[in-house]
């Protein structure tokens, strides 16, 4: 299928900041979020595809046709930024038909197409209203009605939720979704914000120092991040090396890491050098191992406890590993877990995910850098 929005091997050069070489597709009617982390040059790439960089190299086609010399205007695209960027000086309406009355449509025209679009926002009863008078969430929705009300065939938006409180954000995700549904719009969306991701994208694409490092459906880059900055940047961090040695009849690969054997769901070839990972989220501890189940276990020394917010972070050692896990402190306190103990670090053969297969690579494990072991006193852990 011929993508919607292609950017191919895009080169901007600002002096002290350069996309590289950035490529991605995306097709009609998809949602993309574009995350990174500050300073990529996720809203520079925004920018340039909008018209406001131009590229040294490189092009960008929309639907099949390169528009990378193209006015701004020409593109029809429609862009909300995180500041919302209305004219202080119109009301709602206005604003919303800015664009179109310079496109010097009927005026019977503008008033159809503003009223069926704060409407479909929720904001028909607004349109009289000056700009200061509105809530953040509302003038959101104003500058969203602004960038669709011209039917843009590509919707682009800046962290546009990112000053809206948490219920504001989550009332705009299901009202955004089913608007870009409806209108069978193409969205890139610059986030910080993984709830988004996860509400709103088809795809995801990494950005990092100018390139796109990795992109596919949001299941497929969380569980299986390219190893190095996304792996590291989505909180990948027990990343293993090894070597498959079977795959039984029931589908599971076995698989050899150091002197541990693990089972995963993921399949690679017989004698295959590959990395795997498994999120810290997913990584169970008990005191004993319990009995006849087809998890994954460890045995591991526990180095290192520390409490971030809901969950303890517990970093145990075993025969070269590092493993870290994520449980709830309610779950550390029950297990009456200390550094200094041995626990069972158990996790499923879903949870460990082939992330990538290797040429000629030595069997290893890879760790994270040696940390010196830290004792949290039992109150953090305990409260
Ligand atoms: N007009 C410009 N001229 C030169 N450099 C710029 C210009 N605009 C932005 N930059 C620089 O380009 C880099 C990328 O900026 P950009 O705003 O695209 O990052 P970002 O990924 O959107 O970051 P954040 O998540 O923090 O918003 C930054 O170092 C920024 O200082």
């Amino acid at each position: 299928m011929m993508a919607l929005l292609e950017i191919r091997d895009l080169y901007v050069d600002l002096g002290e900041f350069s996309l590289r070489g950035a490529s991605l597709a995306v097709e009609k009617g998809k949602y993309c979020c574009l995350i990174g982390d500050s300073g990529a040059g996720k809203s520079i790439l925004l920018e340039t595809i909008i018209g406001s960089f131009n590229p040294l190299r490189g092009q960008i086609l929309l639907h099949g046709q390169d528009i990378t010399k193209w006015s701004p205007e020409r593109r029809k695209m429609g862009i909300v930024y995180q500041d919302y960027m209305l004219f202080p000086h119109l009301n709602i309406f206005d604003n919303i038909a800015f664009g179109m009355k310079l496109q010097k449509m009927s005026r019977k025209q503008v008033k159809t197409k503003v009223c069926d679009i704060s409407a479909r926002l929720g904001i028909e009863n607004l349109l009289h209203r000056d700009i200061n008078t509105l809530s953040g969430g509302e003038q959101q929705r104003a500058a969203l009605a602004r960038a669709l009300v011209a039917d843009p065939k590509v919707l682009l938006l800046d962290e546009a939720f990112s000053a809206l409180d948490v219920a504001s954000r989550e009332r705009m995700r299901s009202l955004l979704r089913q608007l870009v549904k409806d209108l069978d719009v193409t969205v890139l969306h610059v986030t910080h914000d993984m709830e988004d991701v996860w509400a709103l994208a088809d795809q995801v694409a990494v950005l990092h120092d100018g390139q796109i490092l990795q992109t596919g459906s949001p299941e497929h880059v969380f569980n299986c991040p390219r190893p190095g900055f996304v792996a590291h940047f989505l909180g990948a961090r027990n990343i293993l090396q090894g070597r498959v040695l079977d795959c039984d009849p029931s589908g599971l690969t076995h698989i050899e890491a150091g002197k541990a054997r693990f089972y995963s769901i993921d399949h690679a070839p017989v004698g295959q050098q590959i990395l795997v990972s498994v999120r810290p989220e997913e990584l169970g501890l008990a005191r004993e191992q319990p009995r006849g189940t087809l998890r994954n276990h460890l045995p591991a020394e526990i180095v290192r406890m520390e409490r971030r917010g809901p969950l303890v972070w517990v970093t145990g050692q075993a025969d070269g590993f590092c493993l870290q896990a994520a449980v709830t402190v309610m779950g550390a306190r029950e297990q009456d877990l200390k550094p200094g103990d041995t626990a069972i670090f158990s996790f499923s053969a879903t949870s460990l995910r082939i992330i990538e297969q290797q040429k000629n690579a030595p069997s290893r494990i890879l760790q994270d850098p040696p940390m010196a072991p830290r004792i949290i006193p039992q109150a953090l852990v305990a409260d």
